[in-house]
């Protein structure tokens, strides 16, 4: 049986990050992928120039058609844009009888803002808290705890501040350290260090959206969380060592780098 995995993130019209990334992930895995848009924004390599959040009724009709009837052996949340888009979700995640990887998605990596600073709140004290990985990058973890990351000791207290907030585990990103690419995983007693090698490739979109719906895969097909984790990292690093020129700006991880590659 193929395993279901559902996003609920917003779609990306570059192709590179968002719902497109998570679904192309998803198929690269060998999952069925599906999704809940929660926001339509026009993107491109040079950045976000537009975004428009649905209503919470069609977010919550998405969700229902999905789970009632199709059923998700795991669930991916990326860009949620509102605290009641947020509190919404939050509250479909906790009523499903699957893993919740939470992508808590802030800011684009050209600095346009995909979440409203009212609804910080809604994702510390409603969605973390149903999270079964929670993965935010550094400068989400400093917008939702305040604690900035300059080193990879740091990344320690990162994680206990984020893990405050109740999700089971957290996979804090290092990806915006320099040197090596270092994520902590860790759900407060066990720590999994995962590092790669930096790929000094500037076409970087997408790499936590794929990454999350990556271990959200891996959870559907019944690995444990810190198994589903190492596996998305070989899978990011690949598809960042492959990212390709695409518009003029920052062109996208390479979700098929496997099949062109030939494995
Ligand atoms: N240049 C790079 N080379 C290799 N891995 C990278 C690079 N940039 C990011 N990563 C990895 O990609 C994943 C996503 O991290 P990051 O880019 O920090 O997240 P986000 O896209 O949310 O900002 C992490 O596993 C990170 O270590
Ligand atoms: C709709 C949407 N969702 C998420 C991201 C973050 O992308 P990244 O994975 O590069 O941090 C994005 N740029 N657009």
């Amino acid at each position: 049986m193929i395993p279901n995995v559902l996003t609920v993130a917003g779609s990306d019209s570059g192709g590179g990050a968002g719902i497109q990334a998570d679904l192309k992930t998803m198929l690269a895995l060998g999952v069925h992928g599906m999704s809940v848009v929660t926001a339509v924004t026009a993107q491109n390599s040079l950045g976000v120039q537009g975004a428009w959040e649905l209503p919470v009724e069609a977010v919550r009709a998405q969700y229902r058609s999905v789970v009632d009837d199709i059923g998700v052996q795991a669930v991916k949340t990326g860009m949620l844009a509102s605290a009641e888009l947020v509190e919404a979700v939050a509250e479909l995640l906790a009523g499903t009888d699957a893993p919740a990887v939470v992508d808590p998605v802030g800011v684009s990596k050209h600095g346009d803002s995909l979440l409203a600073a009212s609804a910080l709140d809604s994702v510390r004290t409603r969605l973390l808290p149903v999270a079964t990985v929670a993965t935010p990058n550094l400068d989400e973890v400093a917008q939702l705890t305040g604690v900035r990351v300059e080193s990879e000791e740091e990344l320690r207290r990162a994680a206990a501040a984020v893990l405050a907030y109740g999700p089971r585990w957290v996979l804090i990103k290092g990806g915006h350290l320099p040197g090596d690419a270092v994520d902590l995983l860790t759900d407060g007693s066990e720590e999994h260090w995962l590092r790669a090698p930096r790929h000094d490739n500037r076409h970087t979109h997408g790499t936590g959206c794929t990454l999350a719906s990556a271990i959200a895969s891996g959870l559907a097909k019944g690995r444990s969380v810190p198994e589903a984790v190492t596996a998305a990292k070989q899978y990011v690093t690949g598809a960042v060592a492959a990212g390709f020129a695409l518009g003029g700006g920052i062109g996208p991880v390479d979700h098929g780098w496997r099949f062109r590659a030939g494995a």
